[in-house]
């Protein structure tokens, strides 16, 4: 079957593109990708992928533009709308899969007028607006946050699954601000630090490119040996040796830190749009299987408390609620979905 996968914009929605071509190709399906010239698309899928042809087409964000630069948005959306429709013809394509952001809207636009049946993923606990005004018109609505979903769990790589294992007691901290670093975290782990040593607790932390030195520095002058990274590509790994973690809430992160039975205190991004990061987190305490705090408030002294908590019952949680293989579930299940 040949399907389209559509949407982009940062690394948590292209990496679910690059979750589902993979499936796709596994089951003998070939996938062609609609992106745009904006944001990270090109990075992930312009000089190799799984896909069989990649196009990126010159459209920019709507959503926070205003008055020229917004007709002009629309207009490039437009342009693009056309030309997904002349790709969708020439691939003959059966199925498009948004993963959304702004990148999806020419393609998924086009899909629905050439009655392609949409499929959509949503990343976050909050509904993106592209995908929202796209859902009802959709074949099925992928979300991990949502009880009704046909398919339940996010797809996460088979590394978090393999190395996850059930927590007892704290003996190594993960400190982890997401692919870009957090400041509001990099300070957290440095007022603790003396902490944690005191009670023998080894630290982890990936602190971002931009904050990596003074944080390198500081831990330094306070004479506590870290493990200390600005970005890294060893994440299952690291999570494996860590007992809890403190971390941003983006989607990718947070079903990681789930696939790997690894209980977290979620610090959200408090920018984000719409406060996703802290809806994501709030799913997760409120099923029973980890803890958020808002940045400002007193985050050392949670931390503190926290080292004490049961953390078997939160790990235990996690790897029930846990599930493989969701990306190839939702290729099977458009499959089955076109095919009847
Ligand atoms: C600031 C912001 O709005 N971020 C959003 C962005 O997340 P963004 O893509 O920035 O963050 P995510 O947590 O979703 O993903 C980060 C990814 O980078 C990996 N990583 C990170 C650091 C490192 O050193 N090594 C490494 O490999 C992580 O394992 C993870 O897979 O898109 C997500 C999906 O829509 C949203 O949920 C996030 O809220």
């Amino acid at each position: 079957m040949k399907f389209c996968i559509t949407g982009g914009g940062t690394g948590g929605h292209l990496m679910i593109a690059e979750a589902l071509v993979e499936a796709a190709a596994q089951e003998g399906h070939e996938a062609v990708f609609i992106g745009s010239t904006s944001g990270q698309d090109r990075k992930y899928f312009e000089s190799h992928s799984t896909f069989s042809h990649v196009y990126f087409l010159e459209t920019t964000g709507v959503v926070n533009q205003k008055g020229f630069a917004k007709l002009k948005a629309l207009w490039l959306i437009l342009r693009a709308f056309f030309a997904s429709r002349k790709i969708l013809k020439k691939h003959n394509i059966q199925a498009t899969y948004s993963v959304g952001g702004f990148s999806a809207a020419p393609a998924s636009f086009a899909s629905l007028s050439r009655f392609i049946p949409l499929f959509i993923h949503e990343q976050n606990a909050v509904e993106g607006r592209l995908n929202s005004i796209l859902k009802p018109f959709s074949k099925r609505f992928i979300s991990a946050y949502d009880d009704k979903s046909p398919i339940k769990g996010y797809p996460v790589k088979e590394e978090f699954f393999k190395k996850q294992r059930v927590r007892e007691k704290i003996k190594t901290v993960i400190f982890l601000g997401g692919s870009q670093g957090a400041k509001a975290i990099n300070d957290l782990a440095l007022s603790a630090a003396k902490e944690l040593q005191k009670r023998g607790i080894k630290i982890i932390h990936q602190a971002g490119e931009r904050d990596y030195e003074r944080v390198k520095k500081e831990y330094e002058d306070l004479g506590v040996d870290v493990e200390l990274y600005a970005f890294t590509k060893e994440m299952p790994l690291l999570m494996t040796k860590a007992d809890l973690a403190v971390s941003r809430s983006g989607a990718s992160t947070l079903w990681e830190l789930c696939a790997n039975a690894l209980p977290a205190l979620f610090v959200p991004f408090p920018y984000a749009a719409s406060d996703h990061q802290y809806y994501n987190a709030k799913f997760i305490v409120d099923n029973g299987m980890g803890w958020c705090e808002r940045e400002g408030r007193e985050l050392k002294e949670k931390l503190i408390e926290l080292l004490d908590e049961d953390l078997q019952s939160k790990s235990r949680a996690l790897l029930e609620h846990s599930s493989t293989d969701v990306a190839k579930k939702m290729i099977l299940d458009a499959y089955k979905a076109v095919n009847g």
